[in-house]
């Protein structure tokens, strides 16, 4: 068959993978009725081999009615290359922004500086401040939060280390004999033989994350203090003001016995504290022995909610919405876990990673995005009836982000399969149905797929599978042949990572893309995906290689059926448990797929236990308990091999392309590199390629585009 050429996929790639992404957005009044709208976003900037961050600003008015009126963009997009992070004060006047430049020598530092309407009022140099080491700005522990009189931020860094010296360094010795009272003074404590202890970090894409504690700057003096009373072996993030500014709240994870990669992993041991800051006593307000996070008052400050789930078991869960009542100090389970969702009560739980900062439409409903199936949509949940609305749910767009809300204007982030990110505001009616929103958009999807259809498909497990749950497809199809007979289309079948996590219908960039070069695109959401009830999630484990396998096969024979695929030109991809699978699939249906491509693929689980930063994922997955100081019997080493790709090896024919991440530290390169041996040992034909610098996810600009088009060369020769 004749595919597009090499030129016209660069073309495509150019211009799909020009579509900007959301780092954030929220609203400020400013006015009597009207709204700014201020949003980050990060594109792919393909000269320059980057991603580079730019600020959009758009105006919202409301009409008479308290409708959205105009909508204006003064089209001032700037292009930001040093922020880290930025948070609008309560009142709105001022803003604070973290900021990493270089310095003459190249030495990086970070500033905190504050804004007002006019210009930069306040700017502290944290790094000479010497309090700690380097702020945390990622989405697991970071946080930079106003107190509410404005005088003072809270934020998250590393804990300052004794400087660990050598016994053999001669500049420490001398001074501290003649005088040690003075020279201590003057020195940071210094720690003779320790710098070769090996500090344990939080794992993969939170590299140099190891001890982070609460760091609180005070604006009028310029000082920066790290409270006393903390809690001793527990990493801090996601810190917050009590109401009165007299204490923080925040998330402690469990350093011992040892640390097992955060990233992706929402099931690690964690507790809600409340730090007093006058009498340094510090409490825990959630139970003990669970995985919570993501602690938020409510504009009342009555209520603490924050989120819960098991801490053993899967990496990703269906979780549980507690409210903490600050006065009575009572708790209350407000959404609980569903297991299985039915045709009467379709909501399938909660599937949250943290909340907005602003996620409150009133004293009693919060705003939240959650997997819903295969979409994600926004749902409000009165959190003392438990009640959940669904607010998005409309046929053209299945992803929908909920971004922040100002008094009833609720500012939102949606895409589809065939539409990259758009921004859009809405009111949420004051009385009936609060699902009832007229969403108007501030602009234009960058981009937009015209020659791609897409849909979902649900489907149910053969009977002799022994289990009732359903699980979906989403296709994309190409228009053009999409209703016709007249020629097969090839078909690749993509299998999403986790194995709990899911593909939902929003811009999804490589099935997209190989869409508009004229193929299928099939997207299983196995069962074990996230989004499907907690019974969904917890049938996966202990049956990985076998029913998500069969589901996948499933998917790819259904949408043969439709009857525009041509069933010998199937290829399969997958990243990470996703690359678990595609191997999987080559091994099992041999002579069905004609080629595969996989990113940092789990090839061998037994192997990648003593690799992995989560040794934990292994067991689990492999259907066994994981105990902090378990040391693995043969036995259990054997299940993890059985159930790993590595032992269908040798019935493996398709051309196997392996890309992978030098840096991965969640599925180790060798997994890949090994697969790759054993295929040339076999004479099946293999090739590997390597990304310095990139780790689990591939995804700096130049090796992402290079991956796309080995991928297209690779697939294009083989089908
Ligand atoms: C021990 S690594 C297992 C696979 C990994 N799971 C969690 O990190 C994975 O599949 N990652 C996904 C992200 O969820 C991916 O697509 O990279």
């Amino acid at each position: 068959m004749d595919f597009p050429s090499v030129e016209r996929a660069v073309k495509v790639y150019r211009e799909c993978a020009s579509a900007p992404s959301l780092s954030s957005a929220s609203l400020q009044k400013t006015g009597d009725s009207v709204f700014s709208v201020h949003s980050t976003w990060s594109q792919r900037d393909l000269e320059r081999e980057c991603n580079i961050k730019y600020r959009q600003t758009h105006i919202v008015t409301l009409d008479s009615n308290g409708q959205i009126g105009d909508v204006i963009d003064p089209g001032t997009n700037t292009e930001l290359n040093s922020e880290q992070l930025v948070r609008w004060s309560p009142s709105g006047k001022l803003k604070a922004v973290l900021r990493k430049i270089k310095d003459k020598k190249g030495d990086e530092k970070q500033y905190l500086e504050v804004w007002n309407n006019i210009a930069k009022i306040h700017n502290i140099n944290l790094t000479a401040l010497d309090k700690h080491g380097k702020v945390y700005e990622d989405g697991e522990f970071g946080c930079l939060e106003w107190s509410s009189c404005e005088s003072q931020l809270l934020y998250v860094a590393e804990k300052k280390q004794p400087k660990a010296v050598s016994y053999f360094d001669k500049s420490k010795e001398g001074g501290s004999e003649e005088n040690p009272e003075t020279d201590a003074k003057k020195k940071d404590p210094e720690v003779k033989g320790d710098q070769f202890v090996h500090r344990q970090d939080w794992g993969e894409l939170l590299v140099g994350k190891h001890s982070p504690v609460p760091c609180i700057l005070n604006l009028q003096t310029g000082q920066v203090t790290i409270p006393e009373g903390l809690p001793n072996d527990v990493s801090v993030g996601q810190a917050i003001w009590t109401p009165d500014d007299s204490g923080i709240v925040f998330t402690g994870w469990e350093n011992e016995p040892y640390r097992l990669g955060l990233i992706y992993c929402r099931n690690r041991r964690s507790a809600i504290y409340h730090l007093d800051l006058s009498s340094q006593t510090c409490n825990t307000i959630s139970i003990t022995g669970q995985s919570v996070r993501s602690p938020v008052f409510s504009p009342d400050a009555s209520k603490l909610i924050y989120i819960q789930n098991s801490c053993h078991g899967p990496h990703m869960q269906c979780a549980q919405l507690i409210v903490y009542h600050w006065e009575s100090k009572e708790t209350k389970v407000t959404v609980d876990i569903v297991q299985r969702p039915t045709e009467g009560r379709p909501f399938p739980g909660l599937y949250v990673g943290r909340f907005e900062q602003q996620c409150w439409l009133d004293n009693e409903t919060i705003l939240v995005s959650t997997a819903w199936r295969s979409s994600q949509t926004i749902i409000a949940i009165n959190i003392c009836t438990g009640e959940v609305t669904r607010l998005t749910n409309g046929p053209d767009f299945g992803s929908w982000m909920f971004c922040d809300i100002k008094q009833r204007l609720i500012l939102a982030c949606r895409s589809s399969p065939t539409r990259s990110a758009q921004l859009v505001v809405g009111v949420i009616p004051q009385e009936g149905d609060i699902s009832c929103i007229n969403w108007k958009p501030l602009h234009e999807s960058s981009v937009i797929l015209s020659d791609v259809i897409w849909s979902v498909i649900t489907l149910k497990p053969k009977t002799e599978q022994g289990s009732d749950i359903d699980f979906e497809t989403i296709i994309l199809k190409p228009k053009a042949n999409s209703g016709s007979q007249e020629k097969k289309l090839p078909l690749i079948v993509w299998a999403h990572g986790g194995p709990h996590s899911v593909f939902s219908t929003g811009y999804l960039l490589l099935p997209g893309l190989f869409c508009q070069l004229g193929f299928v695109i099939a997207c299983v959401n196995y069962r074990g995906s996230i989004g499907f009830g907690q019974a969904s999630i917890d049938s996966l484990p202990g049956f990985v290689g076998t029913h998500d396998v069969k589901d996948v096969q499933a998917a790819a024979e259904a949408v043969i059926e439709q009857g525009l695929v041509d069933r010998e030109r199937v290829a399969v991809s997958g990243g990470s448990h996703g690359g678990f699978l595609s191997t999987h699939m080559i091994g099992q249906y041999p002579d069905f797929y004609k080629a595969c491509i996989t990113r940092n693929p789990v090839t061998n689980l037994a192997a990648m236990l003593g690799g992995t930063d989560i040794p934990s994922w292994t067991m689990t997955e492999a259907g066994m308990d994981f105990d902090f100081k378990i040391a693995p019997s043969a036995e259990m080493y054997a299940k993890m091999f059985n159930c790993s790709p590595m032992a269908h090896i040798d019935k493996v024919r398709a051309p196997t392309l392996l890309m992978l991440g030098s840096d991965d530290l969640r599925v180790p390169p060798q997994q890949g590199i090994r697969y790759h041996e054993m295929l040339k040992a076999r004479g099946v034909k293999t090739r590997l390629l390597m990304y310095p610098d990139n780790s689990h996810p591939i995804n700096k600009v130049d090796a992402e585009a290079d991956c796309f088009m080995n991928m297209y060369t690779w697939i294009t020769e083989h089908l």
